[in-house]
């Protein structure tokens, strides 16, 4: 049961954690200043581990470091398929300690631990393999321009990548970072968030092993203030890639502008629309929106946060959506079973308990939830809004938490235009039978990510990024390796060519 489940004892994690400091240039270093911070048990807000606070002077150690592997090698001077096989061991050695890394997931996270062991260190192991297969198909063109040239392109690395990711998927955003700067002959500087600094220091540890050189991948553990922003204006980084919210977008928009002008990825926030058309199996669709929304405790950037139902089956549709998130299971998330674990922190805890109290302040009907579990650690109540009106504040914000919101619409034009009446378009659901509505409203939709009759679905292989505020460019897939390439055109006068 919902209520009981997070009382329990709390399970130790069968993991010791070996790793705390940062990593630059293959050594696991102390911060310059020597100060530590705390990452805390999100089930009881108690110390983890002391980890090293990078500052300033550790990014600009860890750039150099970066650097001089950039420059010298021999990582850019190694050939392809080299650094694909580094790759590939990288790959073999996460599924080896997959439990060691699955443990400490859900420990700094909160997430299930069947989560984190049975979907997300596979994705993760995939996302390398994929990208080491592209690492030797990388390549320009030879191109017929007018004139006595001979032209052709080289696909450059772009230099020394800076990666700042969040703390909803520090395996996953590390590997969407990582996985293509590298396969591209890159080196990396990389920020984890300072709620989850645990796994990628793992990580780094095994690409040692896997044998990647020194200085190819530095990991900063630290504050976005402090170490972030000096990542995001090193005059020295060539190329940017963020994951967070879209407030902090900005300020790294800025930050890259007024420096160096970097290049810059951006994938921020969301507020996804799912919606159900009225000849959708209505049991399917409700099981699904519940996944779209409630999955990893509501905090996914693409959550399908404003579950659209048609009139027609609506009441039906609520009443099932309430009677599903009641049977949630809650809980310690190295229990078996568990489906949801707690929110990442008190931070987060605190806005999402902020916008149930706006929900019920600005009248939707609070079907079920709403508060929390325990006293203990940010557990949150599955909680469903019924009756949500567009221009209410759970219906316009990124919430990321428990926290379902179910709006009426009667026809497909409709809807149409108010799931796009947002200022974000990462992804969203379209549930039906009919292969003309799906077409029609997946065209027309502004989002990066269309699932039809699906959700969160994340194969190393299909792009993901957002419209409008969600961000810029993609990561995954093809596309992901034009964040990390420099395209040079190289063109050579011929002295009479037989052929031009
Ligand atoms: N799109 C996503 O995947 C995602 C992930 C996490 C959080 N969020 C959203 O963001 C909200 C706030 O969460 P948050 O405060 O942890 O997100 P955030 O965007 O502030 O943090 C993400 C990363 O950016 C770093 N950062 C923060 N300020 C920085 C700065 N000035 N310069 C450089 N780096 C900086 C952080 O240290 C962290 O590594 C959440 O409630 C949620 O709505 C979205």
């Amino acid at each position: 049961g919902t209520s009981s489940a997070a009382a329990e004892e709390i399970i130790n994690p069968s993991v010791q954690v070996s790793h705390t400091q940062l990593l630059i240039n293959g050594n696991f270093v102390d911060s310059a200043s020597g100060k530590t911070f705390p990452t805390l048990d999100p089930r009881t807000g108690e110390v983890i581990a002391h980890v090293a606070e990078g500052d300033a002077e550790d990014i600009n150690r860890a750039v150099k470091a970066a650097r001089t592997a950039f420059d010298e090698g021999p990582w850019p001077k190694m050939s392809a398929y080299e650094r694909s096989r580094v790759l590939l061991r990288f790959a073999d050695l996460v599924e080896k300690h997959s439990e060691e890394l699955a443990s400490l997931e859900t420990w700094d996270n909160g997430k299930p631990y069947q989560q984190s062991l049975t979907a997300e260190i596979p994705m993760f192991a995939r996302l390398f393999r994929y990208y080491a297969g592209w690492a030797d198909k990388i390549h320009g063109l030879t191109i017929p321009a007018d004139g006595n040239y001979q032209v052709h392109t080289l696909h450059e690395p772009i230099g020394v990548a800076g990666q700042i990711i969040p703390w909803n998927f520090p395996l996953l955003m590390f590997a969407w970072k990582v996985g293509p700067a590298l396969a591209c002959g890159n080196t990396i500087v990389l920020k984890t968030a300072e709620q989850t600094p645990l796994t990628a220091f793992y990580a780094g540890k095994l690409f040692l092993e896997a044998g990647l050189p020194p200085g190819v991948l530095n990991i900063v553990s630290g504050f976005g203030a402090t170490a972030g922003a000096a990542l995001a204006s090193h005059m020295d980084v060539d190329k940017l890639a963020f994951t967070g919210s879209t407030d902090t977008g900005k300020v790294i928009l800025g930050l890259a502008a007024n420096s160096n002008l970097k290049p810059v990825t951006l994938e921020l926030g969301g507020k996804s629309p799912f919606i159900v058309f009225e000849d959708a199996d209505i049991d399917k669709a409700v099981e699904l929106a519940h996944f779209a929304l409630f999955f990893n405790q509501g905090q996914c950037c693409c959550a399908g946060s404003r579950t659209f139902v048609h009139e027609k089956v609506y009441d039906e549709f609520v009443e099932k959506s309430k009677a599903r998130a009641l049977k949630r299971v809650v809980g310690d998330p190295f229990r078996k079973g568990i489906e949801q674990g707690p929110q990442i922190d008190l931070k987060q805890f605190e806005k999402v308990m902020k916008y149930i109290k706006s929900g019920i302040e600005s009248n939707a009907t609070l079907e079920c939830g709403g508060d929390q579990i325990g006293d203990k650690g940010y557990f949150i109540q599955p909680t469903v809004f019924s009756n949500v009106k567009d221009d209410m504040l759970i219906a316009q914000d990124e919430i990321f938490g428990p926290v379902q919101s179910i709006l009426k619409f009667s026809d497909v034009d409709e809807v149409i235009k108010r799931a796009n009446e947002t200022k974000y378009g990462l992804a969203a659901g379209v549930f039906t039978k009919n292969l003309d509505t799906a077409n029609r409203v997946s065209r027309a939709l502004k989002a990066g990510t269309v699932w039809v009759n699906c959700f969160d679905v994340f194969d190393a292989a299909i792009p993901f990024g957002g419209y409008k505020m969600s961000g810029n460019g993609r990561e995954k897939g093809i596309y992901s390796l034009n964040n990390y390439l420099q395209i040079k055109a190289v063109v050579t006068a011929l002295n009479k060519p037989a052929w031009i």
